[in-house]
């Protein structure tokens, strides 16, 4: 499918300024399907903090119970999605706000259930529909899925993107977020292949959140996306994550 995914980070939605909106406009007018994944990982943990439920989270995967799960849902479907299409209806872009029980258009499965609760990951999307749908708009999607047997699953936002990306190959993915790229000594690393992750995690550069969000975007690019930005800004480089040389 001839598309382009945008993760953008809870903290980064609110940053999100009129070069985002330029650039989404023109990717519409060249005909390119744009689907939004929105996180809010920091709003559900306010609003957790306010209703004294914990915040547990685990190399940056956020424990859901079930009251987690509950507040999760709320945050995401009843602030955080609102919140951006509002900004693309005043930035006059055609937009749809979506999630896993519209038309299924993602079932997922448990990550692993006694350790995480009811954390999960994409391993279907309805191509057709959403194909259809983001023919004429740019589709805001949240990062929650559906088991076959009607559960909900709160997926990491990072991993949402890189599995519908995997699933739909989309021929580029950025995850905008609070940093300007993978830092190293304060530094933005420009280009990374998949092998340089393992040594990063183990020399702890790249832990928390950043974590998760590389592995996802190693697993994307071996599953054919060309090539997956993390920057904060989509007209900022970044870094950039591409299949190695002799792979
Ligand atoms: N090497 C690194 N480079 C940049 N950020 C890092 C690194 N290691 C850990 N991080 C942390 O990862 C965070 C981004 O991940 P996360 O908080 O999950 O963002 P988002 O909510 O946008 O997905 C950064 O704000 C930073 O605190
Ligand atoms: C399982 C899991 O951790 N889900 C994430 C979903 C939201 C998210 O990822 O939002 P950000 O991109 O803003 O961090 C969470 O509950 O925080």
């Amino acid at each position: 499918m001839n598309l382009i995914i945008v993760k953008i980070g809870g903290n980064a939605i609110s940053k999100l300024n009129s070069e985002f909106f330029e650039q989404l406009r023109q990717w519409r007018q060249a005909g390119k399907k744009v689907l939004l994944i929105h996180g809010g990982g920091p709003q559900i943990s306010k609003l957790s903090a306010k209703l004294n439920i914990p915040t547990i989270k685990k190399d940056g995967i956020r424990l859901t119970d079930e009251p987690t799960l509950n507040l999760t849902k709320m945050v995401l479907l009843g602030n955080t999605q609102p919140a951006l299409l509002m900004r693309l209806a005043h930035e006059g872009l055609a937009a749809i706000g979506l999630n896993a029980s519209d038309q299924q258009l993602l079932t997922g499965q448990y990550i692993d259930q006694a350790a995480y609760g009811a954390v999960g990951n994409i391993t279907g999307v309805n191509e057709l529909a959403l194909s259809k749908i983001l023919k004429g708009q740019i589709g805001v999607l949240a990062p929650l899925a559906l088991t076959p047997d009607g559960e909900w699953l709160n997926v990491n936002a990072d991993t949402a993107a890189a599995d519908v990306a995997r699933v739909l190959k989309a021929s580029q993915l950025y995850l905008l977020t609070d940093v300007p790229g993978v830092l190293k000594n304060g530094k933005v690393i420009s280009a990374m292949i998949p092998q340089d992750l393992p040594h990063l995690i183990e020399e702890k550069v790249i832990t928390d959140g950043m974590q998760p969000k590389l592995s996802a975007a190693v697993k994307a690019v071996h599953a054919g996306v060309q090539a997956v930005r993390i920057t904060d800004q989509l007209t900022h480089p970044g870094t950039t994550l591409k299949m190695g040389a002799n792979d």
